[in-house]
């Protein structure tokens, strides 16, 4: 099994998933950031649980993310060269270092650790391969083996990533695919199976709304 560096993006939290609104009214605006930052903590410690895995990078300028997954085992990194999404997936993958890159979605609540080694053991059949959301338009995984990341996620990144010669990988692993854009997603996550930072802050949300 190859040694994986696995790089995680993650903007600044009160501007970060502004299509996931499912909170009821009279919640605090802090109960959306502290959501993003529970999504964002969940694939963090999924993927240090993952045995393939040797280090978990999360490129980030937001204190409270940076707090967080520091303290579950991951290194941040500054959100450099500040120039969005791409530019700063490969400002971590060259900080990460290694021969085995992968960039995962930062918001995989229902993430298994287990999912997302069998992902990366199936990664090695080409340089470079993805795995596309759940709607098979986006990515939630790239990797590369010897090779420069070249990340190009965004809407339409699965045609972009396949066009742009990665492989597309797919298998058992509905909590890999499953990312958290809508409120829809969140809840077909949570019929999954969510980590214990999302699960903890639904139930909290729950109360403070009766
Ligand atoms: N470090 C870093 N992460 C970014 C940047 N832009 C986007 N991201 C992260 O990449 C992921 C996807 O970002 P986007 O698709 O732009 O937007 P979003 O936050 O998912 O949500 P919407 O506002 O609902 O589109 C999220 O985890 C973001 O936090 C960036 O410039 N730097
Ligand atoms: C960035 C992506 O997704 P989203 O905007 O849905 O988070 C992507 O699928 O490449």
């Amino acid at each position: 099994m190859l040694p994986w560096s696995v790089v995680i993006p993650a903007k600044r939290l009160a501007v970060a998933k502004t299509r996931l609104t499912p909170l009821p009214d009279g919640l605090s605006g802090s109960a959306h950031a502290e959501l993003v930052l529970a999504l964002l903590a969940d694939t963090v410690a999924a993927a240090l649980a993952a045995p393939a895995v040797t280090g978990v990078v999360v490129v980030t300028d937001d204190p409270a993310a940076a707090a967080v997954v520091t303290g579950l085992g991951a290194r941040t990194v500054p959100d450099e060269p500040d120039r969005g999404l791409n530019p700063a997936l490969a400002h971590g993958a060259r900080a990460a270092g290694g021969a085995a890159v992968a960039a995962l979605s930062s918001d995989l609540p229902a993430l298994r650790p287990e999912e997302l080694s069998a992902a990366l053991t199936a990664a090695v059949s080409a340089p470079r391969c993805f795995v596309a959301d759940a709607q098979g338009t986006g990515t939630t995984l790239l990797t590369a083996t010897g090779v420069e990341l070249a990340p190009a996620f965004g809407a339409g990144s699965a045609a972009r990533h396949r066009t742009g010669g990665a492989l597309p990988l797919t298998g058992a692993w509905p909590g890999l695919a499953r990312d958290v854009d809508t409120p829809e997603d969140l809840r077909a996550a949570v019929a999954l199976g969510v980590g214990r930072h999302t699960a903890a802050l639904l139930a909290a949300l729950g109360d403070r709304t009766g």
